[in-house]
């Protein structure tokens, strides 16, 4: 297999890393091959909290780069550069942790978009990028689509979204994730549904899947 070409989707939480890098892989698949790409989420990194009681895990920053199992996410990086298979944790925001019995193979690609909030932080993760996407979307249409999501998706009560948007994922994403903006080659504004960035994306991807 020819060299991985991995691409790094961050921005603010609910920004739209998940709806574009999976607009991209659906409108993609089809056309390329299962084999041509795939997606890493940063979040089934997040590290397990099996070891603490329910009431300790509420309090722990998921918006800090501590959060994650960033050396497990590398390990993987190149396990998929050297052709290898991966398993994927699952992790579960209900519990604040990961699934105990579900893993979720990942064969290896020739594109790998890995997308998440806290990936331009760590340098050693940063070397490995070859491409590095930001979406830039305002951050009060992020908070809208976090309470919505959060609400109905991730098992929170308004008041639970509303304390810990201010004790710290607000405050992490002006220390964390805004300045890391700055190692973007690329920046998207108007969100996952931007056609005309999905079309470029989509157009370099075709070009390194057609080279091999
Ligand atoms: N451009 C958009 N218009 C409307 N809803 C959107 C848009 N982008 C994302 N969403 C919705 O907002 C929520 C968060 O988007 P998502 O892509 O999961 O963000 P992220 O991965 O950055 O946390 C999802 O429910 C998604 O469907
Ligand atoms: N147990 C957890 C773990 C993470 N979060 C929040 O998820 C956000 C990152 O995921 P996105 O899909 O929104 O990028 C992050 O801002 C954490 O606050 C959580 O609430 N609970």
């Amino acid at each position: 297999m020819n060299h991985l070409t991995i691409i790094a989707v961050v921005g603010a939480s609910a920004s739209g890393k998940s709806l574009f890098a999976k607009t991209i892989y659906n409108e993609l698949i089809g056309e390329l091959g299962q084999d041509s790409m795939t997606i890493i989420n940063e979040d089934s990194y997040y590290k397990c909290q099996d070891h603490l009681p329910f009431e300790e895990r509420i309090k722990t920053n998921y918006d800090h780069p501590s959060a994650f199992e960033h050396d497990l996410l590398k390990q993987h990086l190149t396990q998929l550069s050297q052709g290898q298979m991966i398993h994927v944790p699952v992790y579960d925001y209900k519990r604040h942790t990961r699934s105990k019995e579900e893993v979720v193979p990942v064969k290896p690609a020739r594109v790998v978009l890995v997308e998440g909030i806290m990936l331009f932080t760590c340098p050693e993760l940063r070397k490995r990028f070859d491409i590095n996407i930001y979406m830039d979307t305002p951050l009060d249409i992020c908070l809208l689509r976090r309470i919505k999501r959060d609400l109905q998706e991730r098992g929170r009560d308004f008041s639970s979204v509303h304390d810990q948007y201010h004790l710290t994922v607000r405050p992490m994403y002006f220390q964390y994730i805004e300045p890391s903006r700055n190692y973007a080659d690329i920046v998207i504004t108007r969100g996952g549904r931007n056609r005309r960035a999905l079309e470029l994306i989509k157009a370099k991807i075709r070009e390194l899947v057609k080279e091999n």
